[in-house]
């Protein structure tokens, strides 16, 4: 029998599943129920993809009854980080969703705002950040009243086991970005060297953020992030995602869960 546990810490929601197969049918749900509530609101779901192992854990969105059910005409897909290498490279988080997502339910190509392939990674970003303005003028992006910036309906991430999100790593200079809303990277810690990445500004500026994390090599990160709640000084990229009105849901399979000071299953 599969379990699953529901914790409030800070202003985290942790939403921990005895299994992977679990955490993929909660995750299905919160974004189907997220994409119904901003179509019906605002006419169109804005979902930011990152890369790594949440596309397989996406799978289930694919499937019955989300395949029918889920409005995906109305979907607009981003990135909130990409890997400078070209689309139909293993490496790319485009290719990643493209052959887990986009190859399987009828999204609309031109709904599909992935980056350029074949510019440098600053063009890249500059001209990805302008898509993104086009897209806020035009009000298919929300905008932050507070931070002005876009306020996208969903910013997906998947949290690497030291910590990092998207393409911010810890100690990185990206993490200081703070005017620009699209920044590159050309000294990654983890290959391929070359990255785009949204910057914190616009992760915490959106109205849902979901972190997902899964594994045991990821658990002592886990543990670092959710006991810093309320840290003036936090260190991991992972404990900077604290949207400013927004709601922040972690999807953590038992394993990454298991350092925590909580038993979620007893
Ligand atoms: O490099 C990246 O890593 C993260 C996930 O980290 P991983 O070590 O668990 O693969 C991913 O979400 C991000 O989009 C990506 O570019």
């Amino acid at each position: 029998m599969a379990r699953s546990s529901v914790i409030h810490k800070d202003t985290r929601e942790l939403r921990i599943h005895e299994s992977l197969d679990e955490l993929s049918t909660d995750l299905a749900d919160y974004i189907a129920e997220l994409s119904e509530l901003y179509v019906k609101e605002r006419g169109v779901f804005c979902i930011a993809l990152s890369g790594g192992s949440l596309i397989g854990l996406l799978r289930k969105i694919c499937e019955a009854p989300y395949n029918k059910t889920v409005d995906w005409a109305r979907w607009h897909f981003f990135w909130a980080d990409e890997r400078v290498v070209s689309k139909n490279h293993p490496d790319s988080n485009y290719k990643l969703a493209k052959d887990g997502i986009l190859s399987k339910v009828p999204v609309i190509p031109s709904h599909v705002h992935s980056m350029n392939d074949a510019v440098s990674a600053e063009a890249a970003a500059n001209e990805y950040e302008f898509t993104i303005r086009q897209l806020v003028r035009t009000r298919v992006i929300d905008v932050s009243e507070m931070s002005d910036c876009p306020k996208f309906d969903l910013v997906l991430l998947e949290m690497g086991p030291h910590g990092h999100v998207a393409s911010l790593f810890p100690e990185h200079d990206a993490l200081n970005e703070k005017d620009e809303w699209v920044t590159f990277l050309t000294n990654s810690p983890n290959p391929p060297p070359e990255r785009i990445t949204f910057t914190l500004p616009v992760i915490n500026s959106a109205s849902n953020v979901a972190v997902v994390v899964t594994g045991e090599h990821k658990a002592e990160a886990v543990k670092s992030v959710t006991n810093s709640a309320g840290t003036d000084c936090p260190s991991l990229p992972a404990q900077m995602v604290r949207p400013t009105s927004g709601k922040l849901v972690w999807f953590l399979d038992s394993a990454a869960a298991s350092q925590l000071d909580v038993s979620p299953f007893s």
